[in-house]
């Protein structure tokens, strides 16, 4: 039974190990609803902190051990060291006290997240920090650095799934729509906010740095810049996108352009900080995945805490799979779920070390030299987590899937053209997803998640090319690209006419096929020299609705 300090630090005022059994529910409602605003002269850290006053003692905590105990036994680090490898030179994992996590049930844990979402309170407005005791249990409030990350929308995928792959239960987990427009803001926090700690604690850090394929950087740029601290970013020359270039740029980072890839980064990353006290912002950093993990917590709560049959998450230097595993894992081992889904890594053919082991049967690892792939953020020939997934990949019977550069083009096209701008990894997610569907292997009624890892609107410059059909050796068969007319009223109209006879026609075979509903064709007009190919922004906008109504009898 655990102690009443134990409880009296808990945010619940009450001292049950089931909130709903013993009238936390009802003390919920009333802190929900009943909570008067704080003073004028009060912001909501110093709200925080007055609250967090009336706590006792910290009860959970957190630590560094070698992956899978393989280390030397007994071998453990504070979180406050400043160490990414174990003694044996392996990967590290951040070890959560379950004992403590677990005088609390799956019931308590589930209310108590329940309770934090889409709130102001600091910090647990945060998707990550609104599972503060699960991430970074022992951080003081103060010392967060967060723009209020995750919480990220978790996309129907209605028309996509249906149209493309008969499939009625298909989700995205829009990670990109984030503070810093990828998934990488959910790691950042919190080692950023570490950081923070560390540096209050007069640890020797002077600052932080990483390399990086674009969103890495951008993430680690934001947070250091928003925190004061100075931030460091080694980038492999021409290999990243200019929307991911200029975001280091404007946040006020040193950015280093390298002529060499990213492996190349990595390995110079590593060499600097072993040297320098600038800390290590790279997912060899396992602090890292402790806020990405969150994504898959909020999986399950944005499902009401039902597991999905299936997630497929785009793999280059491998730390996110594990994560999604790791948060699965944790759901299911503190009983806030029974089971965990099946994983699908996906990979770009020209950048596929996890691919390729996956299809020798597990049998040797070895890197790849990648080549250009428009899924650039996943270029990744010898990646650092390769342990942690393959790990995570054998524990839930997951499946590595490739995709080429066709492939992953016309997926992300398709994707776009049912009303999504997804990012060309995402665009390999969804190809992994049409070969499995195609197999067999994941069913039409399957609920199936597809983690979208970045905003489109930062690889523009792919999707230009792609409806421009200006890819070599690509067919770009789902171009769509802009008609230049005349500017005078007889040319629009005929290419407005045909155009209009050829969607009514295509509309007549698709209500004859479905049966009816709404379909909206949509047509922009621009001034010519003001396409959006030459960059300006559209003069006219004008649609056409068409109806098609179920035909009677
Ligand atoms: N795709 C990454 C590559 C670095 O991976 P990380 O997991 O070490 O951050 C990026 O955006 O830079």
């Amino acid at each position: 039974m655990a102690s009443t300090a134990l409880f009296q630090s808990l945010p619940f005022p009450h001292k049950s190990r089931n909130p709903s059994k013993a009238g936390g529910q009802a003390a919920l409602r009333v802190r929900a609803s009943g909570k008067q605003r704080r003073p004028a002269e009060e912001n909501i850290r110093d709200e925080a902190r007055r609250l967090k006053a009336r706590e006792e003692q910290q009860v959970f905590s957190a630590k560094y051990v070698p992956f899978k105990g393989e280390g030397s036994s007994g071998e453990w680090y504070s979180l406050d060291e400043i160490v990414y490898r174990s003694q044996s030179g392996g990967l590290l994992d951040v070890e959560h006290d379950l004992g403590a996590l677990k005088r609390f049930d799956g019931e308590y844990w589930r209310s108590l997240f329940d309770s934090r979402v889409g709130k102001t309170t600091w910090p647990y407005g945060s998707g990550v920090w609104s599972k503060k005791e699960w991430v970074l249990p022992e951080i003081h409030d103060d010392d967060i650095v967060s723009a209020f990350e995750g919480n990220s929308n978790l996309f129907w995928a209605e028309r996509f799934g249906k149209h493309f792959l008969g499939m009625n239960d298909l989700w995205v987990k829009h990670c990109g729509i984030s503070h810093t427009g990828s998934f990488k803001d959910l790691g950042m926090t919190v080692l950023v906010s570490q950081v923070n700690r560390l540096r209050k604690m007069n640890r020797p850090v002077v600052g932080v740095g990483c390399a990086s394929t674009g969103d890495t950087s951008a993430a680690l740029s934001a947070y250091c810049a928003s925190a004061g601290i100075p931030s460091i970013v080694f980038l492999p020359a021409n290999r990243i996108s200019l929307a991911q270039l200029v975001q280091p740029i404007a946040n006020g980072a040193f950015v280093l352009s390298i002529d060499t890839d990213f492996d190349g980064c990595m390995q110079l990353i590593r060499e600097v900080t072993a040297e320098l006290p600038i800390y290590l912002a790279n997912s060899l950093n396992s602090l890292r995945l402790e806020g990405q993990k969150t994504a898959a917590i909020e999986i399950l709560q944005q499902f009401d805490w039902q597991v999905p049959d299936w997630v497929i998450v785009p793999g280059g230097n491998l730390g996110n799979i594990y994560a999604f595993y790791k948060g699965f894992k944790m759901c299911q081992d503190l009983g806030l779920v029974d089971k965990i889904p099946r994983l699908v890594c996906a990979q770009a053919a020209n950048a596929d070390p996890l691919y390729l082991y996956f299809k020798s049967g597990w049998k040797e690892f070895r890197p790849v030299k990648s080549t250009t792939t428009f899924a650039s953020a996943i270029q990744i020939g010898d990646p650092v987590s390769i342990d942690r997934a393959v790990h995570a990949l054998k524990s839930c019977d997951g499946i590595v899937e490739e995709a080429t550069e066709e492939e992953l083009m016309d997926a992300m096209a398709q994707a776009d053209s049912t009303g999504m701008f997804i990012c060309p990894h995402t665009g390999v997610a969804l190809t992994a997803l049409f070969k499995l569907r195609n197999t067999g292997v994941i069913k039409p009624t399957d609920r199936t998640v597809v983690v979208s890892t970045a905003h489109g609107l930062k690889f523009t410059q792919s999707k230009i090319d792609y409806h421009s059909r200006n890819i070599k050796d690509m067919a770009c068969r789902f171009a769509n690209p802009p008609m230049q007319v005349k500017a005078d009223f007889g040319s629009v109209m005929d290419v407005l006419k045909t155009y209009l006879q050829k969607s009514s026609e295509k509309d007549g075979v698709k209500s004859r096929k479905h049966k009816g509903g709404l379909s909206i064709d949509c047509t922009v007009i621009f001034p010519l020299g003001t396409m959006p190919f030459g960059g300006a922004i559209a003069s006219a906008l004008w649609a056409n609705l068409v109806l098609s109504k179920p035909k009677k009898g």
